[in-house]
């Protein structure tokens, strides 16, 4: 670790610097979107890890960038290493030809889920027949990017894994049409930085990009548009009135009880790891779910809390509080904080339980000799120095739950078979009954 200053970024701004550790922008851009960045500066995902350096030479605003640790990955196809790679990887692949050729290649952004004319726009584009692209010419390369954020997508939208198997879905059937090899490739993609998604797509290493939505007729694009209308309009046609606004209240899980998923466990146990995947997969499952992550919560709600074991009560009982407030109302809250004392963990159980939600405790019991070899933010040799007071499992207890719903150690159990083991455990909660 460094003493240079941290900044902490958003989801967007961790976009951006993926985009620029990969070499699609140049790291000028980064700092433009960075306003009073400093000229020596260390930036940092919301879990305080240190992801990168940026630095200034004489002079110049700051424009090295240094990786520091890997982003981390979460699951899902759309961290799937073998499509989610630097642009730089993918580039140097055109370039060195195996069986890719980067001059007769063609990136197509499929930024919205694809429609049928968006297929056939697809096939035409690569065969070269009725496009203005290479003249006629069938290209031999299809890059099928696909970007995606990391922030939340809006309610009723298809989110980044969705978009992914979409994709996939379409290259299958560009391989079955065309003759072109085609790789589908992920995009961090967040908006933020003012370039041109093309001119992102291009730094990939296409020789020229086509956004496929941007080629929708107006006949499709207004079809798309009113597809929400078109859904209640059907509900009601064969409803009467009182009927039909049940049916839709149910579509649209007005009804559904809440939850409350508490990770706890030591610094480094993979609490976040595991919340982070699962809230994606359960967004993913159209089941609108708040993240309330143990160190991303100590920047906003408890800002200015400390470690001491009233601090810490103080800040399980605010986490507990705000996610029994979500769960109250049909939403799922997916909590990780370390929450060492059983007292607290308590309180919170009670919150949940008072507002009708389910509670699913999950104890991530990975041992604190795992824990401290991982040290991804450095902190544990830092407790063993001295230079940090009151370090769970070090200088301060963590007392073990006898109450874990669920009970997984990190160890020797992958991120996936974690998640799962703690979605089936919800979705069998979830069956049960409205209140
Ligand atoms: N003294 C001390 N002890 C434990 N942890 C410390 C400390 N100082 C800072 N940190 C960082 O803060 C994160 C834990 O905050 P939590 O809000 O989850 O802790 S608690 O539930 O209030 O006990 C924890 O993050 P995670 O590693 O994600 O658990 C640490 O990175
Ligand atoms: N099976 C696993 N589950 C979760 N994390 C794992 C696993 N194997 C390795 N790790 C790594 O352990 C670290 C856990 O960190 P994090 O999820 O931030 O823990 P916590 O939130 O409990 O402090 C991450 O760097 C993660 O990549």
């Amino acid at each position: 670790m460094t003493d240079s200053p941290a900044r902490v970024l958003s989801d967007d701004e961790l976009d951006l610097l993926e985009l620029a550790l990969g070499g699609a922008v140049p790291p000028t851009v980064l700092t433009a979107a960075l306003p009073g960045v400093p000229s020596d500066v260390v930036l940092t995902d919301a879990e305080n890890t240190p992801l990168a350096r940026l630095t200034a030479r004489p002079g110049a605003l700051p424009d090295v960038l240094e990786p520091l640790k890997p982003v981390a990955a979460a699951i899902g196809p759309q961290w799937d290493p073998a499509v989610r790679r630097p642009a730089r990887d993918v580039r140097a692949d055109l370039e060195t030809g195996t069986g890719d050729d980067a001059e007769n290649s063609v990136g197509l952004l499929v930024s919205e889920v694809p429609t049928c004319e968006e297929s056939d726009t697809a096939v035409a584009l690569v065969t070269g027949g009725g496009t203005e692209g290479a003249a006629g010419t069938p290209t031999s390369t299809v890059l099928l990017l696909v970007p995606v954020a990391r922030r939340a997508p809006e309610a009723g939208a298809v989110g980044a894994p969705g978009l992914v198997r979409a994709a996939s879905g379409l290259a299958a059937t560009l391989a079955e049409r065309t003759a072109a090899r085609v790789r589908t490739v992920v995009v961090p993609w967040s908006g933020l930085g003012g370039t041109a998604l093309e001119d992102v797509g291009a730094a990939y290493g296409a020789a020229r990009v086509e956004t496929l939505a941007a080629r929708r007729s107006p006949a499709t694009a207004a079809g798309v548009a009113a597809l929400p209308r078109v859904q209640d309009d059907a509900v009601r046609a064969l409803y009467p009135p009182a009927s039909a606004a049940e049916v839709i209240r149910a579509t649209k899980g007005v009804h559904r009880r809440g939850a409350v998923v508490f990770f706890t466990g030591l610094s480094g146990s993979g609490k976040s790891t595991v919340a982070r995947a699962l809230a994606a997969e359960l967004d993913d499952d159209g089941l609108g779910t708040t993240l309330l992550d143990g160190d991303e919560v100590r920047h906003h709600l408890s800002k200015g809390l400390g470690f001491d074991r009233e601090s810490r009560e103080t800040n399980v009982e605010r986490i507990g509080y705000v996610a029994a407030l979500v769960a109250k109302h049909g939403g799922i809250a997916v909590a990780a904080p370390i929450a060492p004392f059983a007292a607290g963990r308590a309180r919170v159980r009670t919150l949940a339980e008072e507002a009708g939600a389910h509670f699913v405790l999950v104890h991530i019991s990975t041992p604190l000799a795992v824990c401290e070899a991982r040290d991804r933010k450095g902190f544990y040799a830092k407790a063993r120095a001295g230079e940090i007071a009151e370090f769970t499992g070090i200088s301060s207890p963590y007392e073990e739950p006898d109450d874990a719903d669920l009970v997984i150690d990190t160890t020797d159990v992958p991120v996936p078979d974690a998640v799962e083991t703690v979605r089936r455990h919800l979705t069998s909660l979830l069956a049960d009954p409205p209140r």
